[in-house]
């Protein structure tokens, strides 16, 4: 029996839409209004006067900027007013994505002014590198080529977005080459890409998007896109070629895990600053790192085949991290990163779902049958020190040269110095140090390519997951498809192992060109619910 009354149910705050009103946020010159957002949840910014920057891309005034899933900081130089509001297309009481609003502003989990920032040296970082373009523009020689390093979450994707917005606002053309798999630049998790930036960044999506993910009001960019692992050759092939990229140089952003002293960790620098021939190693928010690379680089004649002629030294920079850089944790990025293959094969279908604006568009992908036994379908393994079989490529396995690989991540750097030259090289480059060969037994060229054809019968793994489509042809060696860039990715929606058929979804339709196909098995692994 229940009394009248008792068997009423109170209205929670998470079942009744919040009704937030708009914020009106006055920003002081030299100050950043910081906010995160959760997933499932949208603010509303518009800049109602002043002047005022996202990671250095300038917002237009009386413009309305969607966010969703977003940790970041609107920064002003001589002083703003800016309102917030939650966003209409954000609130979906069938789904109770209300819940997700926070408390602050706009329903912000987390927003507050920050009154300290280190805006003015990471200006005054480009204005340095702005006085070596001109140098390389007199001289003939290539412009800087800056190398990004630091623990995770320091702040080094955030700096390179500023030092590529505030290269391209004066015309020039900075070539951003993203070393880190786990997040994407561009392209989906699991490729390191190189772009020429020509145009302003996305102020809504961070990088901007690219052709591949359909169009967009701000211009596109076209990233040269690689599988991991990353030959960087290309790369350097591509500056070679275009006179305003050379003059501008290389703005290379790498994973937190690389700057974390694993064992290996010191040779994959060492890589990264020969091959990319680096000018200028930036540290952020590490002082032993910093100390390390000062002894390893400073002052030294850069790799450059021009070094000597032109004098040209690496310098080692100290920079702040930022205070409003946030840890990121596990549940956050795996959104981040479903989100961007979500967007890259539908746009923007849902509301709730990911990192892109409604402003966006929403993309049809064509789905099709595709018969196993026919695709050139290859593997990552890495060749096992014990004997010459081929393991599967595993990178939890790996404690030696697993600095670009998600997981793990332990601040080990002093440790590493005495390590690393036990160390085994990333798989797939070849020739990083004499130990290549002590490592995979005796080497031949092709027991060098950590890739293997997956034979039938189709494997049940393969449903869920990301192919990509490389440029290399169907009968390529192992070495040219590791080599080679990404045309486009494939999702596995479903294996039938009897009839050997697998039923995939292409961002265009038409045959499936006959091209090498690399399986992201491990990463980003699978991807769950992209299809009903
Ligand atoms: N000034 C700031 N205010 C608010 N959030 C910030 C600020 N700077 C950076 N962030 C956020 O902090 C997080 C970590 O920053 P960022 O991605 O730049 O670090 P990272 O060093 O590149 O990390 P990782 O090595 O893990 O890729 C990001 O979500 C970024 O948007």
């Amino acid at each position: 029996m229940s009394l009248p009354g008792l068997g009423l149910t109170q209205p929670s705050e998470e079942r009744t839409p919040a009704v937030v009103p708009p914020s009106q946020i006055v920003l002081n010159p030299g100050t950043e209004w910081r906010f995160e957002v959760a997933f499932g949840h949208r603010i509303k910014v518009k800049l109602l006067s002043g002047t005022a920057e996202l990671f250095g891309t300038e917002l237009a005034e009386l413009q309305t900027y969607t966010f969703t899933g977003t940790k970041a900081a609107i920064f002003t130089w001589h002083g703003c007013e800016i309102e917030v509001s939650p966003s209409d297309t954000g609130v979906n009481p069938t789904d109770n994505t209300t819940s997700l609003a926070g408390q602050g502003a706009g329903g912000c989990q987390i927003e507050y002014i920050a009154e300290e920032t280190p805006m003015v040296e990471y200006a005054n970082l480009h204005f340095a590198l702005e006085t070596m373009r001109e140098e390389a523009q007199e001289s003939g020689k290539d412009g800087p080529r800056v190398l990004l390093l630091g623990p995770e979450n320091a702040g080094k994707t955030s700096l390179a977005k500023i030092l590529t917005s505030y290269a391209t606002k004066i015309g020039r053309q900075p070539l951003v080459v993203n070393l880190d798999p786990t997040e994407a630049m561009l392209s989906v998790p699991g490729t390191l890409t190189a772009t020429a930036f020509r145009t302003m960044l996305d102020i809504e999506e961070g990088w901007g998007s690219s052709p591949m993910s359909g169009p967009s009001p701000v211009p596109v960019k076209l990233p040269l896109v690689y599988s991991y692992p990353l030959p960087t050759l290309s790369t350097m092939g591509r500056m070679a070629e275009d006179e305003d990229a050379r003059e501008t140089g290389i703005i290379v952003d790498t994973p937190g895990l690389l700057s974390t002293g694993k064992p290996g960790s010191l040779e994959l620098i060492n890589h990264i600053v020969t091959e990319f021939a680096i000018t200028t190693i930036v540290v952020l928010g590490s002082e032993r790192l910093y100390s390390t690379m000062v002894k390893q680089y400073d002052n030294k004649l850069s790799s450059s085949s021009t070094a000597a002629a032109f004098d040209e030294h690496v310098s080692v920079l100290k920079l702040s991290k930022s205070g409003g850089c946030v840890d990121r944790d596990a549940a956050f990025l795996k959104a981040t990163r479903e989100g961007q293959i979500r967007n890259y094969f539908f746009g923007d279908t849902n509301p709730t779902s990911g990192t892109m604006a409604p402003t966006t568009v929403t993309l049809s992908p064509h789905a099709q049958q595709l018969d196993f036994a026919s695709l050139p379908l290859y593997s990552y393994t890495v060749t096992s020190t014990a004997d010459e079989d081929d393991d599967d490529y595993d990178p939890s396995q790996l404690n030696t040269s697993d600095s670009f690989l998600p997981g793990g991540g332990a601040d080990n750097f002093s440790q590493a110095s005495h390590d690393h030259d036990r160390a085994v090289p990333l798989p797939g480059i070849v020739g990083l140090s004499n130990d290549a060969s002590t490592s995979t037994g005796t080497p031949t060229p092709s027991s060098n390519v950590p890739l293997k054809k997956v034979l039938p019968p189709a494997p049940s793994m393969l449903a869920n997951t990301l192919l990509a489509i490389t440029h290399a042809s169907s009968t390529a060696s192992p070495a040219d498809i590791r080599d080679a860039s990404i045309m486009g990715f494939l999702y596995v929606a479903d294996v039938d192992v009897e009839k050997g058929k697998v039923r995939v979804l292409a961002p265009v339709g038409g045959r499936m060109p006959s091209r090498a196909v690399v399986w992201a098995k491990r990463w980003p692994g699978e991807v769950v619910g992209l299809v009903g």
